[in-house]
């Protein structure tokens, strides 16, 4: 069977301050990030599979990525554990942190995000790539194939 790649994408909206940055960004505000998750794998070709003729069926990878990433991350304001910020937030009551141990860069999130969901999907599929969006404009890409998986 052929290998086929499926994506979906997820949405949720998300502040963040990047602790010691020299521009703007140092100080909280918020994205619509656009998260993209494309996996890989072979069609399920068994006659009679209530999945026939899917690498997975996209209700799946919605219940594997959104309690992961979209219902934690929602809503939340992410931050570098123990920099001033994350301890002024919790000063006043703040209660949907996301202290994360490191800055909570595009670049960092996404990668952090691979780690998370390659852990959870099944063996007949793979990540192959994912796109996080920031802004209209600006996003980070994270490729399997980039980090010799
Ligand atoms: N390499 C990175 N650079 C920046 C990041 C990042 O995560 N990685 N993050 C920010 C800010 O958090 C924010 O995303 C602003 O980015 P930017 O594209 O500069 O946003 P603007 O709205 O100012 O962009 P315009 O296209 O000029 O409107 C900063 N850099
Ligand atoms: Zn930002």
């Amino acid at each position: 069977m052929p290998k086929i790649r499926l994506t979906k994408e997820f949405r949720f909206e998300m502040a963040h301050a990047l602790e010691g940055y020299d521009g703007l960004c140092k100080h909280m505000h918020g994205h619509s990030y656009i998260f993209t998750v494309t996996i890989i794998g072979e069609p399920i070709n068994t006659p009679g599979h209530p999945k026939l003729g899917m690498v997975m069926d996209f209700g799946e990878l919605k219940r594997i990525v959104n309690p992961l990433i979209v219902d934690r991350f929602d809503h939340a304001v992410a931050v570098m554990a123990n920099t001033p910020t994350h301890k002024k937030l919790i000063e006043v009551g703040f209660n949907r942190i996301e202290a994360l141990p490191f800055q909570p860069t595009c670049e960092n999130l996404i990668y952090y995000f691979a780690e998370i969901i390659s852990s959870k999907l099944p063996d007949s599929v793979k990540l192959h790539h994912l796109k996080l969006n920031e802004t209209a404009t600006s996003y980070a890409e994270w490729y399997a194939s980039d980090n010799n998986d």
